[in-house]
């Protein structure tokens, strides 16, 4: 038995290093919203709820994260057992519809305690256990500018820190796109796999041109071309193109992972832990697309480095990796909030192996950007598309 003693939920907002171009807001710095639990024992949790460019990516902005966890879901914690994780989470299930951003930061913050508890890793909690200690990693390249993407990815490439390239389409016309792409895929593509991630900005008839001529000058994958709410446009290009598709939007969880997968709409998932509703449930979709035949991919929605810590420990429990990660979350952001930064070297990160999720926090770091702390304060900045 274990009863919750304190709880502190708070935004945090650190600079990137640069601006981070997608097709729907451009990132100058990203907004976490940290969830901490203490026990009875002192037995502390982390979770992070966090998202991209305000409520320009999904339907969760770290300000309702926030508001979700203190007003609904504190109450269910109060009232329960914390130690038994999943009676827990199904408590809250029963009593907060959706907000699977939220769902995902407390379910990581208890699973992080139960491990503690435990003197395991959160990954050996998960699913069949934990086959793989590290994930390769790739890296955005988004600065809105070709050739300072080229140089960026020269400069991950000689540094042995990345060499998959994911790049962020859909905002200029196809053929403009594709001319990006190209000239990337000439520069560094014998060397790295590059990919695109065109995040729903393209109609059906834009995807079929836009696939077809990727595929043409050597991207490997594309990320949600079209609406993710268009399950049968996703089925006509994932089964009309070779290039194959990747969900990202789409996926919502177990039951959006099966509908896609029973209407042949992608090849591959993009997993995500907050997405899906939390990491039991990256687990089952995972599960699904394993039983269906399809490729899987570890997703980031950009978390900083306990989101990612979080992500690893369930990407870790996948014995087929086939596309890697994206897990890189914490380089793009200026500070590190750990009091240990998570270790990344030879294109892979390294999954923490210390009880829970096996990381701390660095206090004066969390002081600093905290949003509600005394004195002048950073805003999250992001610009519309
Ligand atoms: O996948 C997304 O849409 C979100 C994200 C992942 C990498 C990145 O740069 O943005
Ligand atoms: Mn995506």
């Amino acid at each position: 038995m274990a009863a919750l003693d304190r709880a502190d939920t708070f935004i945090v907002d650190v600079p990137t290093i640069r601006p981070h171009v997608l097709a729907m807001a451009t990132m100058h710095s990203q907004a976490m919203t940290i969830v901490r639990l203490v026990d009875g024992d002192g037995v502390e949790g982390l979770g992070e709820g966090t998202t991209i460019g305000g409520l320009s990516y999904g339907e969760e902005s770290p300000e309702s994260i926030k508001s979700a966890i203190d007003t609904y879901i504190l109450p269910v914690l109060e009232a329960s057992d914390i130690s038994r994780v999943g009676e827990t989470m199904a408590r809250i299930n029963a009593c907060v519809r959706g907000n699977h951003f939220a769902k995902c930061a407390v379910e990581s913050a208890l699973l992080d305690m139960a491990g503690k508890r435990l003197g395991v890793p959160v990954s050996e909690l998960i699913g069949g256990g934990r086959v793989r200690d590290t994930l390769p990693v790739a890296w955005t390249l988004a600065s809105g500018d070709t050739a300072r993407d080229i140089a960026e990815g020269e400069q991950m490439l000689a540094e042995r820190r990345h060499n998959i390239f994911k790049l962020k389409i859909g905002k200029r016309a196809v053929r403009d796109d594709v001319a990006h792409v190209g000239a990337i895929c000439k520069a560094l593509g014998d060397r790295a796999s590059i990919r695109v991630d065109v995040n729903q900005n393209w109609s059906e008839p834009q995807a079929r041109l836009g696939m077809a001529m990727l595929h043409d000058v050597g991207c490997d994958l594309v990320e949600q071309p079209t609406a993710g709410d268009d399950i049968a446009a996703m089925a006509r290009l994932s089964q009309g193109q070779t290039i194959p598709l990747m969900a990202d939007e789409a996926l919502h969880g177990p039951r959006s992972a099966l509908r896609i997968a029973e209407a042949g709409a992608a090849s591959v998932f993009a997993l995500k832990i907050e997405q899906s509703g939390g990491l039991f449930a990256t687990a089952q979709v995972a599960a699904i697309a394993e039983a269906a035949g399809l490729g899987l991919y570890g997703g980031t929605m950009l978390e900083g480095s306990v989101g990612t810590a979080a992500s690893a420990h369930v990407f870790a429990t996948l014995p087929q990796l086939d596309w890697g990660t994206e897990l890189f979350g914490p380089l793009l952001q200026t500070d590190e909030i750990l009091a240990e930064p998570l270790h990344y070297a030879d294109f892979a990160l390294s999954v923490p192996t210390g009880p829970g999720l096996g990381i701390a926090l660095d206090e004066d770091k969390i002081a600093y950007f905290r949003r509600d702390r005394d004195g002048p304060r950073l805003h999250a900045v992001t610009t519309g598309a």
